[in-house]
């Protein structure tokens, strides 16, 4: 396992300096203020994740807010449906937002279940009888929002890939984040933009739209991604992060196929003495065309300095940001070009310490079970794995 240390007096010194920087640096290039008073906490794999999300589903008292990009099988989607229409015969109002595209295999059964109990469904843009022009525009966000007063977002699906503890293939490795404070008005408006599209109704009699009360230290940025053309929000998000590193940026993500420019970031951190650290799904992949299009900048990262390391036990899904000891990001935002340009995304950019070192102690466990990729054995990689690589990436621009 690698260990690492960023505790020299002077990186302590100015630890609260970095976090001001990077503070100020994306609320003027996002406009979006940064908030204080949050509570958060990491939940690691289906085992934490799960439980921690239908507890709160089963404790509301006013509203569920649910939107998810997979909705699939498997007992876990059923006790998300039993648990979301129980609250709906409650008189709790119940929304469900589902991606059209990630969430068209879920059981017909459980839909019709949750709306004869009053849940809300809705379907963000279902490709039937959809413009070409939006086809390609998702709805990857993943947010729970209860009573107004807690939010979940990171990488979770609603299927049983996701149960378990990442113990082997079937069990994917997935990040989430519960959050309570005023930054759960961020993912609220994240669900609210995206609602109103589908629905036509942004808020009813239901929304009490309380007060929040301070319920920690983090600072939490909430930041939305939304599809369009041009410049985007998530790509000022990674670009202030990558270039505000000092010591070390860790990037871990399911699917990485990031444009030149990105990759050119990354090289130029490395190049300035940054260590610049990346964590990819191995053998286990969902999407080998996503992992081709990455493997294709492996060599330019590496010459450059960048460590690269492939998860061996199973699937890695999730979407975390770790800067310096100082910041991280999570949410549902891949190191892709389709989070970056084409999807609806949601990402907390969060200054706090403590959460950043749970998020870099995950880092350092996960690394200690990956393979790194080594730039000599890389450049004798098969010819066929080169044609691969070359294959793909006619298509990268849609990964
Ligand atoms: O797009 P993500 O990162 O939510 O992952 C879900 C995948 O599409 C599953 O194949």
């Amino acid at each position: 396992m690698t260990q690492h240390t960023l505790s020299s007096p002077s990186a302590d010194r100015s630890a609260g300096e970095r976090a001001l920087r990077m503070r100020r640096r994306l609320e003027r290039l996002i406009g979006i203020a940064a908030t204080e008073g949050n509570a958060l906490v990491a939940l690691r794999n289906g085992d934490e994740i799960f439980p921690a999300m239908l507890e709160s589903v089963r404790s509301a008292e006013y509203t569920v807010d649910m939107m998810t990009f997979v909705y699939w099988r498997g007992d876990i989607a059923r006790q998300f449906a039993r648990a979301l229409a129980e609250r709906a015969r409650a008189g709790v109002r119940v929304r469900l937002l589902l991606d059209g595209f990630g969430s068209r295999t879920i059981e017909k059964g459980l839909l019709k279940d949750m709306r004869e109990a009053g849940v809300h469904v809705a379907w963000f843009r279902q490709p039937v009888a959809l413009s070409p022009l939006k086809q390609n525009h998702r709805c990857h966000r993943k947010a729970l929002l209860v009573d107004e007063r807690v939010a979940f977002t990171g990488g979770v699906g609603i299927a049983e890939e996701w149960c378990g503890d990442a113990r082997n293939e079937r069990e994917w490795r997935d990040t989430h984040v519960e959050v309570r404070g005023p930054a759960v008005d961020g993912v609220a408006a994240a669900f609210a933009q995206n609602w109103a599209e589908c629905s036509g109704e942004l808020f009813d009699r239901h929304d009490r739209f309380s007060e929040h009360r301070p319920q920690g230290d983090a600072v939490v940025q909430v930041v939305r991604g939304s599809a369009s053309f041009g410049w985007q929000d998530m790509q000022t998000l990674m670009q202030v992060m990558i270039e505000s590193a000092e010591e070390r940026f860790r990037l871990t993500t399911a699917y990485f196929s990031p444009d030149a420019y990105f990759i050119e970031l990354l090289c130029r951190a490395s190049r300035r003495g940054v260590e610049v650290e990346i964590l990819l799904p191995g053998p286990y992949t969902d999407k080998r065309v996503c992992q081709l299009a990455g493997q294709h900048f492996y060599e330019d990262l590496l010459a450059c300095g960048v460590k690269i390391y492939q998860y061996q036990p199973t699937m890695l899904h999730a979407k975390v940001i770790t800067v310096d000891g100082t910041a991280a990001l999570i949410g549902s935002t891949n190191f892709n070009r389709r989070s970056l340009e084409h999807d609806e995304e949601v990402m907390l950019a969060v200054l706090d310490e403590e959460f950043t070192a749970t998020l870099d102690t995950h880092f350092d466990e996960d690394v200690a079970v990956s393979e790194q990729i080594r730039g000599g054995r890389w450049r004798r990689r098969s010819l066929l794995q080169r044609a691969r690589e070359t294959a793909v990436l006619p298509i990268r621009r849609f990964l």
